[in-house]
């Protein structure tokens, strides 16, 4: 079970066209997070922050704000108590607003250490660091002396495993000086992965600090009773108070000012191979309470380095936030930007793309259900928005853009001369074109001869980061110079390094722009758009003029590493054209995905 709307029993019962009638008290049901027990009816209220904004109706606190005081179940009441105040709102909103966000339970119960029967929707395996153990080690090597160097000061924001005060400097150079204080009770650190948690959380934070939309990093305490995270203090609130100010729903372009600045701070967390694995509307704070202040990226208390290869597989993040193959288990850094995606469709229309009342029905919206761009305020919105954010929401993590490809995305890319950062897949993709035959390197060149200007635009942004010489070339030199240039402490723990090793196939040669199109162009990405068919029919025209061979069977399972296991004459029949032993159309598009070894063999068992 996860948290209830009040009475809100379906998806169809709200209005998007409502007011936004500020309402500073909101009565909902909800249930107690990483606990079993049945709902319980929560009055919140959020008054007591410094930067209180008003509610949008059917407004759902977390039960992690220690602000909210609980009152019986018996006083919840339909739309949050405020249903007859504007009955309208009622059978016509598409899904209900955005609301402080939970995180997932097996999560927490992981981190807790308390896993019991039933309670998480999905199980995780639990090990020995997952359990509550007596004696953990909770000594961090932080600096000592906090309280003699800060005055702590009022209470201006809690999460659910910390809470953030102001403080300032006593003494020294910058006395006076106002900092924020994420305070952590080692108490709250029941297992060795919460005590992980936060030693990882500091190190990243540390490792990325100096960034314009992350918040900046000063130092890390340490006492008996707490840990203490000094950073810039960031008095512009949560840009889910922005939203929800706003009535839920922003103007494009003042989602995409929004938008540019978390793809911008994400496309740089993931060129350093850190993914934050809790993007939410909650985690990025304003500058100052101006219009247009500084978007900050916080709260890396889940973040962790992923190496460019690697494959995550803890269930990590919020419900609503949440990309389909982390609950698959299998995840990189491309599911921030599905929680990018969430974000985005909220700032857009006001709703959530995925919403269900309990945790396992969101998690079922997010793995089998399409949102809707049909509802209002959808039609009237730009194609292009549209598009982007269709881009963004991509179940497949292969077909989905990267943050950097979203900042060159027809929506986005003119806004105020933004600044491309590198895109880590650019690599990647390299290092897999370098390692392919040259059959598929010809078929790969043949498909980048059909790219539009709108692909054609990200690419040679990409390039030009890359300081090609005179001649229009890079060599591997380049390659190591524009990543120096880029580097933070958490690319050495993230071993981008050792992945740059990986491309000294191209040592001795030097690549044009020609060729490096067709080394970063990404079939998979191709084959999500509407006019993948004709791309792919185009280039196979070229690749018969050009590329196409004669090539026999054995030759061809040599080319994609078939293992002699594989029965190649029955896989491979429909892949060669038997009228002159060239490729055929579909093994020219089989032959473009570099057809693994693994996928071959799951094709010949189905024959
Ligand atoms: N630098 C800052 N300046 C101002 N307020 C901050 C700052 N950092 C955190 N806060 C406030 O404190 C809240 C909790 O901080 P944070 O999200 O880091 O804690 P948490 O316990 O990890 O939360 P969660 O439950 O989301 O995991 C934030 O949502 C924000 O309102
Ligand atoms: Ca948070
Ligand atoms: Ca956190």
């Amino acid at each position: 079970m996860g948290i209830c709307y009040g009475k809100l029993a379906s998806p169809e019962n709200h209005d998007p066209s409502l007011s936004p009638t500020p309402k500073k008290k909101e009565e909902v049901s909800t249930k107690k997070e990483g606990e079993g027990e049945p709902g319980v009816t929560v009055a919140e209220e959020r008054t007591s922050k410094p930067w209180t904004s008003p509610f949008f109706p059917f407004y759902s606190p977390s039960p992690a704000h220690s602000l909210f005081s609980k009152k019986s179940p018996s006083v919840a009441s339909e739309g949050g108590g405020s249903a007859t105040a504007t009955p309208r709102r009622f059978f016509k909103r598409p899904f209900p607003p955005p609301s402080p966000a939970k995180h997932i339970r097996a999560l927490l119960a992981r981190r807790h250490g308390s896993v019991k029967p039933n309670e998480a929707a999905i199980p995780e395996d639990e090990g020995e660091e997952g359990r509550a153990v007596a004696g953990l080690d909770k000594s961090f090597g932080f600096s000592k002396g906090f309280t003699s160097k800060y005055e702590i000061g009022e209470e201006v924001g809690r999460g659910h495993f910390g809470y953030t005060c102001t403080a300032k400097l006593k003494k020294g150079e910058s006395n006076g000086q106002q900092v924020a204080v994420k305070v952590i009770p080692k108490a709250k650190m029941t297992t060795a992965i919460a005590i992980e948690d936060v030693r990882r959380e500091v190190k990243i934070l540390r490792a990325l600090t100096g960034h314009n939309n992350l918040v900046h990093f000063y130092d890390a305490y340490e006492d008996n009773d707490n840990v203490y995270i000094i950073m810039e203090l960031c008095e512009g609130g949560e840009l889910l108070d922005r939203i929800l100010s706003r009535g839920g729903k922003y103007s494009e372009d003042d989602a995409k000012a929004v938008m540019v600045q978390i793809l911008n701070v994400v496309a740089f967390c993931h060129l350093q191979g850190v993914v934050h694995r809790d993007l939410k509307p909650e985690n990025f704070l304003f500058t100052s309470k101006d219009e247009n202040s500084q978007l900050k990226a916080i709260d890396f208390g889940l973040s962790d380095f992923v190496k460019p290869d690697e494959r995550l597989n803890d269930i990590v993040g919020s419900a609503y936030y949440v990309a389909p193959e982390v609950l698959h288990r299998s995840y990189s850094t491309e599911a921030d930007v599905w929680s990018i995606g969430v974000i985005a469709y909220i700032l857009l229309c006001g709703s959530r793309p995925f919403w269900a009342r309990t945790e396992s029905g969101i998690f079922r919206a997010v793995l089998k259900a399409d949102p809707s761009f049909t509802e209002l305020p959808w039609p009237s919105l730009s194609p292009e928005a549209k598009d982007f954010v269709k881009r963004l929401l991509s179940k497949d993590p292969r077909r989905r853009m990267t943050a950097s490809q979203a900042l060159c995305h027809p929506w986005t890319r003119n806004y105020n001369d933004i600044k491309v950062p590198l895109d880590i897949l650019i690599f990647r993709l390299i290092k897999a074109y370098l390692r392919s035959s040259s059959l598929r390197k010809a078929a790969l060149r043949a498909l980048s001869k059909t790219l539009t200007v709108d692909e054609l635009f990200y690419l040679k942004g990409q390039f030009s980061l890359l300081e090609p010489n005179k001649n229009g070339c890079i060599t591997l030199e380049n390659i190591k110079l524009a990543l120096m240039k880029n580097a933070t402490d958490a690319m050495k723990e993230s071993r981008v390094q050792e992945f740059l090793l990986s491309l000294s196939a191209l040592q001795y040669r030097r690549m044009d722009f020609d060729e490096f199109c067709a080394a970063t162009l990404s079939v998979h990405q191709l084959e999500g758009l509407d006019r993948w068919e004709q791309h792919a029919r185009c280039a196979y025209e070229l690749f018969e003029k050009d590329g196409n061979r004669a090539i026999v069977i054995e030759e061809l399972a040599s080319e994609l590493g078939l293992g002699p296991s594989v029965p190649v004459h029955a896989v491979l029949h429909d892949w060669i054209r038997h009228t002159d032993g060239k490729l055929s159309f579909l093994g020219f598009v089989k032959l473009l995905h570099g057809v693994s070894s693994r996928s071959v063999q799951s094709l010949a068992k189905a024959r």
